[in-house]
């Protein structure tokens, strides 16, 4: 200290630094340990760590102005946007839950008490994750958005839709044609095919076009209520999962 006062009093410029990383400081007061992977909550006490753990590496790439993103199908856009690892934890936090639905029209958890095209699936909402997801859309999900679909600015973005799903052989193996109900939909893989399941994948029946080399952490971006008609198609051995949200209904 009197050193550096020492230096200061005659007018000598330090400059101090740290070269080592030594962490840093979590955010534990309202750490909730109710869940199977707590760490999935974390995204508004602990992002930076959220980030780290769960952010695809490649994520940021989409952002370079001399990338250009994959168009699997006319306006289908296809990010990396998690890591394997959120993707098991997300698995592994619905089959903990449990409590798939019925694959029917008739719906509890929806207001009008109706879904036109039913999946088996758990709603982040029935897992206490809703508006964690809500905060994964706004932080993650709009910027690339705004990237592919020009002029089309809606922060923060709205869903009341965001559900995994579950295609099995002998439960529901596909889903039907129909248009989504959103202004745009994301569907992030979160299983990987030839390994976890066979068949599988969703086809844009208007321009004939499927995606069926979907890939573990990686979100398809496309139109929902207008021109991207699409099916999920069968899954003939093993368990596909996938992430959907309606987003801007
Ligand atoms: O199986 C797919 O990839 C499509 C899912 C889908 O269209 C939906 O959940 O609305
Ligand atoms: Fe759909």
């Amino acid at each position: 200290m009197a050193f550096c006062e020492s230096l200061r009093q005659n007018d000598i410029f330090m400059f101090v630094d740290n070269l080592k990383d030594f962490g840093h400081l979590i955010h534990a007061d309202n750490f909730d340990t109710s869940h199977k992977h707590n760490e999935l909550y974390q995204i508004f006490d602990n992002q930076r760590d959220f980030e780290q753990r769960y952010i695809h590496p490649n994520y940021t790439a989409c952002f370079n102005p001399n990338h250009t993103n994959l168009q699997p199908c006319p306006d289908v856009y296809w990010f990396p946007i998690v890591t394997p690892r959120y993707c098991d934890e997300l698995v592994a936090e619905m089959e903990n839950f449990g409590q798939w639905s019925e694959g029917k029209n008739s719906d509890p958890r929806l207001d009008g008490g109706y879904e036109n095209v039913p999946t088996r699936d758990i709603h982040m909402k029935q897992v206490g994750m809703e508006q964690h997801w809500l905060e994964f859309l706004r932080v993650y999900v709009r910027p690339v958005q705004e990237l592919v679909f020009h002029g089309y600015v809606h922060d923060p973005p709205r869903a009341i839709m965001n559900f995994v799903v579950r295609y099995r052989p002998d439960e529901q193996p596909f889903l039907r044609p129909h248009h989504d109900s959103s202004t745009y939909t994301i569907n992030i893989a979160l299983n990987t095919p030839n390994v976890d399941f066979e068949g599988g994948g969703c086809r844009f029946i208007r321009y004939n076009c499927s995606v069926v080399d979907t890939r573990k952490g990686w979100m398809l971006m496309h139109p929902g209520r207008l021109t991207h008609y699409h099916e999920g198609l069968y899954v003939t051995k093993g368990t596909r999962y996938i992430m959907v949200s309606f987003v801007d209904p």
